[in-house]
């Protein structure tokens, strides 16, 4: 096995040979889809998880057992609001592709928890790309910053396209339009190989209860168990595009593998 020092001072292409991808966000929807393709793809997969006093992992346990039963897959403790331990975890992984998918992500409760949400969506990633820095591998490591449709807010056309001008029109699309342009900054800025997938929404039978689509066919279910007699909704007016995450996760992974870094738009159509 290599020395720390050996793998900093590896080529770009030897490094990569390596394969250690480091999500956020590896508890949700999308990290679990996303830490499955990568191990079946041969990375060495880390993940950082935020402490709670109840188990957040049900979407990874299969995936997680025991550090020595699944060698594949690692989890850190962490969170994006505290750098010193960002840096930590990046020098001890020294991962090849980072994937930024860890977000105060429900629009709604943006509104309730805006500070907090600039904290972690914004202020979040910027410790993520700087922790990159710290740890001297910028010209190393690719990373992915989950983006969102969120940022075409009050949409300026229809349909939306790569040209279509942003005007985000929630706490968490304002976050969201940060972490973006400060993807762009550290890739311009630094030739970091950073890129921004702007995803619509994708679904899946893991998709958070909070969310309309898993909110409507729980209650569809428990009405049927006559276990819940009716759903209340807010605003039914609004349009959606609902991709499955099975397939925008591999999306997010091909970002990684092109030749240049890019900003891309994952949407159905
Ligand atoms: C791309 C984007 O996708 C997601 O954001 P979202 O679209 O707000 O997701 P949602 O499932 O909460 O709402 C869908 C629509 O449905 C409306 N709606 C009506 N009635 C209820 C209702 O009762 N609950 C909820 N949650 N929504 C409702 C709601 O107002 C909205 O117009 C996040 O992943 C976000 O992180 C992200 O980036």
């Amino acid at each position: 096995m290599s020395s720390p020092i050996e793998v900093v001072n590896m080529s770009p292409e030897d490094y990569r040979k390596r394969k250690v991808a480091l999500i956020t966000g590896i508890t949700g929807q999308d990290g679990s889809y996303l830490a499955e393709l990568l191990i079946e793809k041969g990375y060495q997969v880390h993940g950082i998880i935020r402490r709670s006093s109840s188990f957040n992992t049900g979407r990874i346990e299969h995936l997680y057992k025991d550090a020595h039963e699944n060698p594949k897959m690692r989890l850190h403790h962490g969170d994006l609001t505290d750098s010193t331990c960002l840096v930590h975890i990046i020098s001890k992984v020294l991962p090849t592709e980072i994937y930024n998918l860890g977000a105060q992500s429900h629009v709604k409760v943006s509104f309730d928890m805006s500070e907090y949400t600039a904290d972690v969506d914004a202020v979040g990633t910027l410790r993520l790309l700087d922790a990159i820095r710290t740890c001297g591998l910028s010209h190393l490591v690719r990373f992915y910053q989950a983006s969102t449709s969120e940022l075409y807010g009050k949409v300026a056309e229809i349909p939306q396209s790569e040209t279509t001008p942003f005007y985000p029109r929630s706490p968490y699309g304002v976050a969201k339009m940060y972490a973006y342009w400060i993807t762009i900054n550290y890739r311009e800025a630094y030739n970091m190989y950073a890129c921004n997938g702007i995803l619509f929404n994708h679904e899946s039978p893991r998709r958070g209860r909070t969310f309309v689509t898993r909110k409507i066919t729980c209650a569809v279910a428990s009405i049927h168990l006559k276990k819940q007699e009716c759903l209340y909704l807010g605003n039914l007016d609004a349009k959606r595009d609902w991709g499955h995450a099975r397939d925008y996760v591999e999306g997010m992974w091909r970002m990684l593998q092109q030749e240049s870094a890019d900003d891309f738009v994952l949407a159905t159509g």
